[in-house]
């Protein structure tokens, strides 16, 4: 085999390679090992179900091709080197756990999402992991997480701002703060913040971090000093809120290691708010599995007992504490070369059940189950808008087909409107399945109508929303920041992409591209020292979407009375922007029902057994 001969194939047959011993496409491999510090951190988020890997064969899909089996089996040899090594590895995640996936998503009417994908989530040895935004959108996925999830990490599922009222008590949905020691003795104060997300469930509230900081609670967890603050959360770690919470404990103590693990804007990014803190954020999807180490000093009680410590805590040791960061593409090729193995060692027993179970759950949810072929792939930005290969383009010509299904309304002419944000993930060309479907489009959000709309009315909508109406109307500012507060993050995500294309294409990228025999995948720039990919690639290509699309309008009169229907979730905007255009009449949630009992997650199942059959 090439390989170190210890057989223990997955299915009890050696030499049985099974697609999963072998990534179906050949993977470059890290570009370089892995520092190792006195702390590391191996950092998981925004996951969203992602936990069988990408399957498609299409780059950059294969980077991202190992499962949560393959990622068990990598943090149990991870954490055997750190024992060799004789330092501390943390496991650390920063939330959104639901939304994603069939794995979460696709559960059988009167389950609860996510509820059986977490089970695996909660085998692996997470020391610290924070609530998400996907976690509050509905009360019953909250009240999942607060009875059924965190009490299997005994008080380190953390939620320090964000509450759940049951029987009309109020109380933290995991815990506000865990304080524990490292395997090496470090004391160690850590947070789960979320960023101020407004768009959450009733009997959830989210306390905003500015007034979080203010808390007595919070004074008195920082109160003493840790070795090591250690602060997780569902928080971009730039341009948002953390130097709140990264100011509140400097106040308190200027030298105290701070480290940052963010999330949900679903990019890799790394920062230093001063020289003895880091910031990383690792990415979306299992597309990143973030990596840290610290240089940090022996435990603060170490030291004191070798009569250093003069007081501060941190004795003499006052100066930057060398950081290093990296993103890994989880894969077995980057797995197996982080720890030493090879296709034959790397797996653990645990891992291999962990996979099976996923297996197991993939089937049960019945993810193969296939709507029909994709005729080519349906991108999100890789292709022009509006594009034959657009997957928002897709959308807009599924939409009148899908929603009318068995619909009264079918006759009345209509314009139908959704948030590009609620498409998550691209289609590839081949077999359009259960689980492509939930991926593409994972939010079982309604339709509503305002009927007797007239069209020139309704026609004025889409390009107001966008914020370039024929009278250049902009999108005010407070309706970016609305939009921001209730999770929408998309345009962060695209800004990212859209960067490091450009910055290929003024570096003439194609031609290096050639040369250096790179695949597609993240290229990232982030403010810390050198460079943070594991495995060098070239960027995808890029194209700007708007953030909400349309069905054609019907060819009518400007006075016809039409139908407007439009996404759930961007009921509040729909209307502020109905009122905007004309002021005839003003609009309330009186004026909306219901239109379908089809869910944004049927829609393309839907359209594509009428289409690619
Ligand atoms: O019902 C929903 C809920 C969310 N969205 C979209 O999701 C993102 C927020 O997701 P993050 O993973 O927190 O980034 C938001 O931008 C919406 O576009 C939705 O469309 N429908």
């Amino acid at each position: 085999c090439g390989d170190d001969h210890t057989h223990d194939a997955r299915d009890g047959h050696d030499h049985a390679h099974t697609k999963r011993e072998f990534p179906s496409s050949p993977l470059a491999p890290p570009s370089r090992p892995l520092t190792w510090g006195a702390l590391n951190i191996l950092h998981t988020t925004d996951s969203h179900g992602w936990l069988l890997g990408h399957q498609k064969t299409s780059f950059p899909e294969p980077n991202y091709s190992g499962d949560f089996g393959d990622f068990a089996s990598f943090v149990s040899h991870m954490k055997e080197l750190a024992l060799k090594k004789d330092v501390d590895l943390l496991l650390v995640d920063s939330g959104d756990l639901h939304d994603g996936t069939g794995l979460s998503d696709g559960y059988a009417p009167g389950g609860v999402d996510a509820h059986a994908s977490n089970q695996f989530f909660k085998e692996l040895p997470y020391d610290v992991l924070a609530i998400g935004n996907h976690e509050l959108y509905i009360y019953n996925n909250t009240l999942d997480m607060h009875q059924n999830f965190a009490p299997r990490f005994n008080g380190r599922y953390l939620s320090s701002n964000v509450n759940i009222t049951i029987d009309g008590v109020s109380k933290p949905v995991g815990s506000r703060f865990a304080k524990f020691k490292t395997r090496k003795g470090r004391a160690v104060t850590a947070l789960g913040v979320l960023y101020d997300f407004t768009g959450n469930d009733k009997n959830t509230t989210v306390q905003p971090v500015e007034a979080m900081v203010k808390e007595a609670w919070f004074a008195a967890a920082i109160k003493d000093e840790p070795d090591l603050f250690l602060l997780a959360g569902h928080m971009p770690v730039s341009r948002d809120n953390w130097p709140l919470v990264f100011n509140a404990i400097r106040a308190v103590h200027p030298i105290t290691p701070i480290i940052i693990l963010g999330g949900h804007s679903h990019i890799r990014d790394c920062l230093q708010l001063d020289g003895r803190s880091m910031s990383l954020e690792s990415g979306r999807y299992m597309e990143t599995v973030g990596w840290m180490s610290a240089d940090l000093a022996a435990p603060k009680h170490e030291r004191r007992h070798e009569g250093e410590d003069h007081g501060s805590g941190q004795g003499s040791d006052t100066k930057n504490i060398t950081f290093s960061r990296r993103y890994l593409d989880p894969n077995r090729v980057t797995y197996e070369y982080h720890t030493g193995r090879g296709n034959f060692s790397f797996d653990t027993a645990w891992g291999r059940s962990i996979t099976k179970g996923l297996e197991k759950l993939a089937k049960t949810f019945d993810l193969s189950f296939e709507y029909g072929t994709a005729p080519h792939d349906f991108t999100i930005n890789q292709a022009p808008y509006p594009s034959n290969d657009s997957l928002l383009s897709l959308v807009e010509q599924a939409m009148p087909i899908a929603l009318t299904v068995n619909n009264t309304r079918a006759s009345t002419p209509n314009i139908m409107i959704t948030n590009s944000g609620s498409l998550r993930f691209d289609i590839y060309a081949g077999p359009f399945t259960k689980n492509d479907q939930l991926t593409a489009s994972p939010f079982a959000d309604s339709f509503l109508y305002i009927p007797n709309v007239p069209a020139v009315v309704a026609k004025a909508v889409l390009p107001a929303l966008n914020g370039a109406g024929a009278d250049e109307r902009r999108r005010d500012e407070s309706m970016e920041a609305e939009l921001w507060a209730r999770g929408y993050v998309g345009t962060r995500y695209r800004e990212w992409i859209e960067e490091m294309y450009r910055r290929d294409v003024v570096e003439g990228g194609e031609a290096r591209r050639a040369a250096a025999n790179l695949t597609l995948g993240y290229v990232t720039s982030d403010a810390c020292p050198g460079v943070g990919d594991d495995t060098p690639h070239a960027p995808l290509e890029f194209h700007s979407i708007p953030d909400f699309i349309a069905s054609a309008a019907p060819a009518v009169a400007d006075d016809a009375p039409i139908d407007l229907i439009f996404v759930d979730f961007i009921e509040t905007q729909l209307i502020g922007i109905v009122n905007s255009v004309q002021k005839d009449k003003v609009f309330t949630t009186a004026d909306v029902s219901q239109y379908t009992d089809i869910l944004a997650t049927e829609l393309l199942g839907i359209f594509a057994q009428q289409a690619w059959n």
